[in-house]
Formats: C-alpha cells, sequence, structure tokens
C-alpha cells in the first residue's frame, strides 16, 4: 500500500470486538442466493442494491487484502466496518475475500436486518476462541463511528457508502480508524462535483465548484480534498490509493490512507484549479499564489476567462504501486479479465497507473475540444496520445472519459500536434 504505511507507529490499538448477542437469534434460513459477485453469492433482498457498482467493491477488496497482507501487526485481528451496509454485500465481501476476522455491518434501516443476518451467517462459525466474526446493528453511521471512537475501537476498514454527499461522516470515520488504515469514501453528490451547487460543495467539502469540462475529476478531487482536509484537521494526513469515477449514478469513490501527522501534503496538494475558457487551459494554483492567478494566454484571457474552483485535492489521484499490486491481485485470482458489468478490471488499473504518473496535472482535454480548437477532424486517440509522448510530453487515458486525454502538454501544443497528425494523413 502507500510507502507511509510501512513507517507509521500505529498508537491506535487493536481491539477484541466484546459484543453481545442475544442468544439463540436465528438468521431466516434457506438464503435465496439470487445474486452473485465473483463467486460469493447472496441475497440482496428489499435493500438498495446495484450491480453496476461491483467494480467498485472489487477495488475494496483487493486494496483491502492487501493492506491486511502488509500491515504492521499481523497478529491483531483484521476489523472492518461497514457503516451504510444495504444487503451486507461489502462486509460479507470483506468476510469472504478481504480475509477479515471480523466485520461490523450496520445500516440505519432494521428492516434490513433479516436479509443483512442471513447474509453474513454463513460465517457464523465461532472460532476456538469464541469470537463471532460479525456483527449487525441499526444506527446512525455518525453515531456508531463516534461511538467506537469513545470507546477505543479502531477499524482497518471503513466503508461510508452513502446516497448523496459523504462529507458529513468523514470525521467521524477517521476518528474510528487506526492510524495507516483505509476508509472507503462514496459520494453521488454530483451535482456539486458539476458545479451546480457551489454554496452545496462549499458547506460539504469546503470547496467552491463552477463548471469546468472535467466535473467528474472535479468530483474525485472535491472527495478527496474534503478528506484531506478533515484529516489535516485532526492532526493528520491522507494518501490516495486509488480514485474510481463510475458514471453509472455518476458515483465517486476514494480509497484513502490515514497517516500519522501531519505533512506538507495539505499545501502541496490542496489548492485550486483553474480553467481558461478563452484557450482551454488548466492549471492550479496553491494559496500562496492566489494573487497570481491569471492565463496569460495569446487570447488574452480577461478575468472572467477564468474559472476558479477550489480549494481541493491537487495531487496523484492514485498511488501507483498499490494500484500496481491491485491488478497483481487481481490476476492472481482471476478477476482482472472477466468482466463484472462491462468493466475489465486490468484496462481499469492499467489506466490507473496511467493517470499515476506524477507529472501529469489535474484536469483532462477531450479530444474532440483538441481537434474543435485545431478545426480539423478528430485524430485518433491513440495516436494523438503517441505523438504527445513522442513529444516528451506525459500523456495517457484517463478512466474517466473514454474521449478524455491528460497530459502535460500546454494545450496550443496539443492543437499543433493534432494539425501535424492530421496533414501527415
Ligand atoms: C448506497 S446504499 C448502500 C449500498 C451498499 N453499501 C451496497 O454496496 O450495496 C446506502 C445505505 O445507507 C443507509 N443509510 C442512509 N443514511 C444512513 C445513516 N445516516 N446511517 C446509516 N445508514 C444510513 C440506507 O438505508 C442505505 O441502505
Amino acid at each position: 500500500m502507500a510507502s507511509a504505511s510501512a513507517t507509521v507507529s500505529i498508537h491506535r490499538t487493536a481491539f477484541s470486538p466484546p459484543f453481545q448477542f442475544q442468544p439463540g437469534w436465528r438468521a431466516p434460513l434457506p438464503l435465496r442466493c439470487t445474486h452473485s459477485e465473483r463467486g460469493v453469492s447472496f441475497d440482496p433482498g428489499s435493500a438498495f442494491y446495484r450491480s453496476d457498482s461491483a467494480p467498485g467493491r472489487d477495488l475494496a477488496v483487493l486494496a483491502a487484502t492487501l493492506h491486511r497482507q502488509r500491515r504492521l501487526d499481523p497478529s491483531s485481528p483484521f476489523l472492518c466496518l461497514d457503516v451504510m451496509c444495504g444487503s451486507g454485500i461489502r462486509a460479507l465481501r470483506y468476510l469472504a475475500q478481504a480475509g477479515a476476522d471480523f466485520v461490523w455491518a450496520n445500516d440505519a434501516s432494521d428492516a434490513l436486518r433479516p436479509v443483512v443476518v442471513a447474509n453474513l451467517s454463513r460465517f457464523e462459525l465461532p472460532p476456538s476462541d469464541g469470537q463471532r466474526r460479525w456483527v449487525v446493528s441499526h444506527l446512525d453511521a455518525s453515531r456508531l463511528l463516534a461511538e467506537r471512537y469513545l470507546r477505543r475501537e479502531y477499524f482497518d476498514v471503513i466503508d461510508v457508502d452513502s446516497f448523496g454527499s459523504e462529507a458529513e461522516y468523514i470525521r467521524a470515520a477517521f476518528l474510528a480508524l487506526k492510524i495507516g488504515g483505509l476508509a472507503y469514501l462514496t459520494s453521488t453528490d454530483w451535482r456539486s462535483a458539476r458545479g451546480y451547487g457551489g454554496k452545496c460543495s462549499l458547506s460539504s467539502y469546503g470547496a467552491y465548484i463552477r463548471p469546468v469540462p472535467y466535473p467528474n475529476e472535479i468530483g474525485l478531487r472535491m472527495l478527496i480534498g474534503g478528506a484531506a482536509r478533515e484529516a489535516a484537521m485532526l492532526g493528520f494526513h491522507i494518501k490516495p490509493v486509488f480514485s474510481y469515477y463510475a458514471s453509472h449514478g455518476p458515483i465517486y469513490r476514494a480509497m484513502v490512507q490515514l497517516c500519522h501527522g501531519k505533512e506538507d501534503d495539505i499545501s502541496n496538494y490542496y489548492g485550486f484549479i483553474c480553467h481558461c475558457k478563452s484557450c482551454g487551459q488548466t492549471q492550479t494554483f496553491g494559496f500562496d499564489e492566489l494573487g497570481q492567478i491569471s492565463c496569460g494566454c495569446a487570447d488574452r484571457a480577461d478575468a472572467t476567462s477564468i474559472t476558479v474552483v477550489g480549494p481541493l485535492w491537487t495531487g496523484p489521484l492514485h498511488d501507483a504501486s498499490s494500484i500496481t499490486e491491485m491488478l497483481n491481485l487481481a490476476v492472481e485470482w482471476g478477476w482482472a479479465y472477466t468482466s463484472e458489468n462491462g468493466i475489465i478490471l486490468q484496462k481499469l488499473l492499467d489506466t490507473m497507473i496511467e493517470e499515476s504518473d506524477p507529472r501529469l496535472p489535474p484536469g483532462y482535454i477531450r479530444h474532440d475540444e483538441i481537434a474543435r480548437r485545431a478545426k480539423v477532424n478528430s485524430p485518433p486517440l491513440g495516436t494523438l496520445i503517441s505523438s504527445l509522448r513522442k513529444e516528451g510530453y506525459a500523456a495517457c487515458r484517463s478512466h474517466i472519459g473514454a474521449n478524455a486525454i491528460k497530459t502535460n502538454c500546454p494545450i496550443s501544443s496539443c492543437i499543433e500536434i493534432a494539425r501535424e497528425i492530421r496533414n501527415m494523413r
């Protein structure tokens, strides 16, 4: 996982769950396992369940497994908390696939209890020490997380799969997480990401978002930026393990590692993204450069041409070494080349590895926009990327959009290169 995990000191100690169970509680059987994800069958019952979200769950299981294998204290129980569990599919997969010693599945709706319990009850085998391997509760997520923190019960992985914005749960999730642990944060707040609710994004994420041509990357950066800010306020910092945009929903997900101590990261990777509507160029500015925001393009952009969004995360969206390990694990488990809902993990993870190139700035350029500005027919995306690389620039596809190019090449040079490709044909 992110290299910091090897060096952090874990001063939040592991706990053995002292949970009370009502004797004689039995799950309703037989289980109607009508669905399956990567070989784990379960019953979604009446819970909110999206099969489209399976790749997001695959990524979480891969990252959690690697985190379990790499953690500093392998003898302590590996504990996962799924605070908005729906049918319990995530908790089930953390148990069955990520090798969790214990999962806590919680959903505010107690109507879901029979289905969650039925799904998890296959793991009811009491281990030799008599500890249960799962518990189901029906509390508000904030209350559950706060109670765990007050009882000093810290988890290795906390999954917050909320409707809308997850921002209100981030701080409580970090408080209940072991240092070095992983928080899997999900937001479906696309209105904020697209700049339709600047005031809303300001109150949720502390970021004023306005429309720019790459709103879904902004959605991820807003999410990670909000987490970075919350971590910094608690005296920690975060490292994104991976971030993932899925168009159904749309959904923004980020797996972040909570790391010990404040670092410079919050100032290095927390700032403003500026897009010039006039020339199409994107730039980033730190807090210390706020008075200097300008484009300086040949189109003589004035202040009204420049859209400033932020503050948000301007650093890498993924940790390349973690993603490489996740890909290796996916290959080992036979998950890499088989599709879950049309997503091939190998292709997705390969693109994420390329996106992790530290030379790549935030944002992307749609290749049809380059063609429009160059006044030529769109060159093939692959050809444009190869030409940019031949010219010495970093360039790759983005997992966020099929027609998106991430590059550190200025847009004026992209336009020239697109014209040259067309002239050669
Ligand atoms: C997006 S669904 C979860 C889906 C599930 N994690 C999955 O992967 O299929 C969100 C769930 O959060 C629950 N929920 C909403 N607000 C909550 C809150 N404040 N505390 C706990 N659960 C909540 C809802 O009942 C719903 O089941």
